[in-house]
């Protein structure tokens, strides 16, 4: 479970972040939604200890542990604590192997000092285990764009923060990754935190869901609320 209470961020002095209120159940999706430059990004990297927050609080729980607040806790730490982190943009070690993708992303996360690849790799990604001694940077994009999902996994995290997942992606694929979100999220009971300027994945993938707008949380709610039409007129772009 991951609580955010009136959170703030600045850029020098630039407020990025205004009094930004969430919380992940344990189990539960949920989407971050806004136009471009809202601050949906950086509120995820303050969550991972890669930007200082500039005010409020962080309380995290790994299931089966105590809570604990977030902000003692060292950006290197908090993939041990069960948070783990697929950013936009993010690239493979394009000349390891598949299997060695996977085995670097694993000793950063709580299963250091035992490397075994969880079998969630192999039964969500079975094209991608089959060429798991192939090199990365040769595989096919859509097979690349699994194993940066397998690898954010490798770690077995509680919470899987995921940026822009299909972006860019063919609707087809983009499709096929939001299931597999899917599927995490409800076979595996991982939480989610899903980011997209576009609702379709949110849709798909997510119960609930947070819009924020020019840093301030405007609105959030059930996921069926999206279809209300309350939220369109945040999302338009101009
Ligand atoms: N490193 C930085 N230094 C200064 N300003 C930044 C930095 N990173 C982001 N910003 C600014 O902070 C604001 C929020 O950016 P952020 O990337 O969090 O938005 P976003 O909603 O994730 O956008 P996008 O959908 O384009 O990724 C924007 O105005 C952006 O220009």
């Amino acid at each position: 479970m991951l609580r955010l209470r009136s959170i703030s961020q600045f850029y020098g002095d630039r407020q990025v972040l205004w009094n930004v209120d969430l919380e992940l159940p344990h189990g539960s999706a949920t989407g971050i939604i806004g136009q471009p430059g809202m601050g949906k990004t950086t509120l995820a990297n303050c969550i991972m200890g890669h930007l200082p927050i500039g005010g409020g609080s962080m309380v995290w729980q790994q299931r089966g542990a105590r809570a604990e607040d977030l902000q003692a806790q060292p950006a290197e730490a908090r993939a041990r604590l069960g948070i783990s982190y697929l950013p936009q943009g993010c690239q493979l070690f394009s000349q390891l192997s598949v299997e060695e993708n996977l085995l670097i992303a694993l000793l950063a996360g709580q299963q250091a000092g035992h490397p075994v690849l969880p079998t969630l790799v192999s039964h969500l990604f079975p094209a991608l285990w089959q060429r798991r001694h192939l090199r990365s940077g040769a595989l096919p994009l859509a097979l690349q764009q699994q194993l940066m999902l397998a690898r954010a996994l490798a770690p077995q995290p509680d919470l899987l923060i995921v940026d822009e997942p299909t972006a860019g992606m063919p609707s087809a694929q983009a499709e096929e990754t939001g299931e597999r979100l899917h599927q995490l999220n409800h076979e595996y009971g991982l939480t989610l935190l899903l980011i997209a300027r576009h609702t379709a994945v949110i849709r798909r993938t997510a119960n609930a869901f947070l819009l924020l707008h020019h840093g301030r949380n405007v609105a959030q709610g059930h996921v069926a609320e999206l279809d209300s039409g309350a939220v369109d007129e945040w999302l338009a772009p101009g």
